[in-house]
């Protein structure tokens, strides 16, 4: 389990997250969602060890993180941070192993070769295995880094926006993979995602964030309602209810497509003439 005790976090004067307190638990996916600039990268920051805690504390398994200890915490987590760029002359098997690096001596080893190979190909990108990472696109970077911390064996996951790059399979592709391992292995998932929907579809519980406060924490069919929505982003939302229950969000928009209408009457109108 992940406790979360009163956490709180601010830089200056300037507050990012105020007294989280939640708890966790090992086997099941936890997304988080919320506005831009709303604390959702600083706690995931907080949680690694990379942004220290003004107030609180967070335990895993019963363990506290403590700066003195950050480097023993950190070889317990797959962190995927937002900012997928790889300026490396590496090929992406070799990225991929690196996520073995707190065991790597000074060589490889069959079993981390083989590893590698199985997590690109349980991802269905083997065939970028001997590619320069530097030579690839933005969705096949980040492919590549979820292999790469999926290689760490992780006990706590933290993904950052882990599919903005990707397109609707490589989506489906990567968080079925994530609920399915996180179930299995029996890992505390946690990740970011900005498309309700796909948050809906797959978080066991959402952890909905507004100005670095909790907004909301619960199963998406709690959760997700049209008033949270608006409340939270501003925006006018149906929400909608398929046969098992589960919500998804259609946005409606403000104005009616009153141009397009015009412009599809134009083009009638010339092709009548
Ligand atoms: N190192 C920093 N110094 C100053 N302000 C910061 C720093 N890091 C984050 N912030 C501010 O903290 C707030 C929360 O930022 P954060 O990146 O956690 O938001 P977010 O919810 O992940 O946003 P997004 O959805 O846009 O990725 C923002 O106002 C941001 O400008």
């Amino acid at each position: 389990m992940l406790e979360l005790h009163d956490l709180t976090l601010r830089i200056g004067e300037l507050t990012l997250v105020e007294g989280l307190n939640l708890q966790l638990h090992a086997g099941q996916l936890h997304v988080i969602i919320g506005p831009n600039g709303t604390g959702k990268t600083s706690l995931l920051r907080a949680l690694f060890g990379e942004l220290p805690l003004t107030r609180g504390g967070v335990r895993l398994h019963g363990t506290p993180m403590t700066p003195h200890a950050l480097t023993a915490w950190r070889q317990g987590i797959g962190y995927m941070p937002q900012n997928t760029q790889l300026d490396l002359d590496l090929s992406a098997l070799e990225v991929v192993v690196l996520g073995r690096l707190q065991r790597l001596s000074m060589r490889l080893s069959d079993d981390d070769l083989r590893a590698a190979l199985e997590a690109l190909q349980a991802l269905d990108i083997a065939h970028l295995a001997d590619r320069p990472v530097h030579t690839l696109s933005g969705g096949q970077r980040q492919m590549v880094l979820f292999a790469q911390v999926l290689l760490r064996q992780p006990r706590l996951m933290l993904l950052d926006e882990p599919v903005s790059a990707l397109d609707l399979k490589h989506q489906m592709q990567l968080m079925e993979h994530l609920q399915a391992q996180t179930t299995e292995q029996g890992w505390v998932s946690v990740a970011v995602l900005h498309d309700l929907n796909l948050a809906a579809q797959f978080a066991d519980q959402l952890i909905v964030l507004g100005d670095g406060r909790l907004q909301a924490f619960g199963p998406p069919a709690e959760v997700l309602s049209r008033d949270l929505i608006h409340r939270l982003y501003h925006v006018p939302v149906d929400v909608h209810h398929d046969r098992d229950g589960q919500p998804y969000v259609r946005t409606l928009r403000a104005t009616r497509p009153a141009a397009r209408e015009g412009v599809a009457h134009a083009v009638c109108g010339t092709t009548g003439a």
